[in-house]
């Protein structure tokens, strides 16, 4: 992360040390400061791999957008005040035509709420992760007073992550106003993690600060542009006893809701499985028949043990590990019956694609037997040798 400084014509009063520290210049970041502030988020949830998210004061959902592509997340849940916003913004998260075709392994719901940080809604109990990035500055202050109570009191996730603009900062702008016209207050390093210590200290929480958007060289005592504090539950994740009373407290309304296709489901993971066995079978079919013709052109009529060992997938352009190479090779191979070309379910569970769906082979043969021809001991799919779309240029 860095930060790039552009000297421009700046007019504007600035205040106190401004001018002695960055005289006539204007602060951009690289990135700028709220993808790091994202990206501070990203790299929680790398670390700590958290299922469920609650984004509060989401906006206009970017945050959520990036979080969705986690494997780890199996709910991830956005509240603004703004009804438009998420009116505007929730289509952006359903899935893609690609998350149909290659699923997710988990579970994923998405679901946008209006209503406010300071109300309680049950919905929102038992997180792993509560992210509030740019919102209390948003606050007035009798909201600001009920936050804590609520978000740690009543909500009480695992970790909370609390942005917000430091005030040490500003003088460093061309302006010293606020630095939006929403914003209540912004506040120094000192009355944020005075505030901040004091909340974790009654709701048991420990707090860790740091911040995003490095200052320039020569004002490195301002400290980040962006203060952030990490507030991690002590003794881990379960909810206090507080919460028991009103668990079917809904206040906050729905207005979107998307649930992600995942191996979890079964007709999703048949779809994916059936769709990855014919593709499987199919090439073996061909490579069957490839070597095939080469034994013809060679002009070799002598009879030869059908050689399935594992050449270059060209067809797949799969290339294979040491591992996965000798997980086949330990497998049943495939076979002929007269006319018919048959590959063991072992030797396809066998193959990267088809394994990592982890299904073991009763359960395959249970999910495939309406969709595809197994063979009279249901130990192996069975098709056609030879298919009217073969090509076969000896015979024109
Ligand atoms: C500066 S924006 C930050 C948006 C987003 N977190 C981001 O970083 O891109 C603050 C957001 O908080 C929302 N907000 C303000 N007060 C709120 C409240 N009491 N409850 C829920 N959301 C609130 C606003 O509508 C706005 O979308
Ligand atoms: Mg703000």
């Amino acid at each position: 992360m860095e930060l790039e400084e552009e000297i421009i014509q700046c007019n504007s009063v600035v205040g106190g040390n401004f001018e002695e520290v960055c005289p006539e210049k204007v602060i951009r970041f690289k990135p700028p400061l709220y993808k790091q502030r994202y990206e501070f988020v990203r790299d929680l949830v790398d670390r700590h791999e958290p299922k469920k998210i609650a984004d509060l004061g989401c906006g206009d959902t970017k945050l959520l957008k990036l979080l969705k592509i986690y494997p780890c997340i199996q709910l991830l849940v956005g509240v603004d005040i703004n009804e438009e916003k998420l009116h505007s913004n929730g289509h952006h998260l359903s899935p893609y035509l690609g998350e149909f075709v290659k699923p997710r392994d988990l579970d994923l719901t998405i679901i946008l709420y209006h209503g406010s940080v300071v109300e309680r809604d049950s919905r929102l109990l038992g997180f792993d992760l509560i992210t509030c990035i740019e919102l209390i500055e948003h606050l007035d202050s009798d909201d600001l007073a009920r936050f804590p109570e609520v978000v740690f009191g009543y909500l009480s996730p695992a970790m909370v992550v609390i942005s917000t603009p430091n005030s040490e900062f500003n003088p460093l702008f061309p302006t010293v106003a606020l630095r939006d016209a929403d914003h209540k207050f912004e506040w120094s390093r000192m009355e944020f993690q005075t505030w901040a210590s004091q909340v974790a200290k009654c709701y048991n929480y420990c707090v860790e600060f740091t911040g995003v958007g490095t200052p320039p060289a020569g004002a490195e005592h301002v400290g980040y542009c962006t203060q952030i504090g990490v507030f991690t539950k002590i003794g881990g994740k379960a909810a206090g006893s507080c919460v028991s009373e009103d668990h079917d407290q809904h206040v906050y309304k729905a207005v979107y809701m998307t649930s992600y296709p995942s191996l979890q489901q079964e007709k999703v993971l048949k779809f994916v499985l059936v769709g990855e066995l014919l593709i499987q079978v199919e090439h073996l079919r061909l490579r069957h028949h490839r070597m095939l013709r080469e034994r013809k052109r060679e002009s070799d009529p002598k009879p030869r043990d059908t050689d399935f060992s594992l050449g270059p997938d060209l067809l797949l352009g799969a290339v294979f590990t040491e591992a996965e190479k000798a997980r086949i090779e330990n497998s049943p191979e495939p076979f002929c019956e007269g006319d018919k070309f048959c590959v063991p379910l072992q030797r396809l569970l066998a193959y990267p694609k088809l394994h990592r769906l982890r299904v073991d082979e009763e359960r395959m043969r249970a999910l495939i037997a309406d969709s595809v021809c197994l063979s009279s001991d249901s130990s192996a799919v069975m098709v056609d040798l030879y298919n009217s779309l073969d090509y076969w240029p000896e015979d024109s």
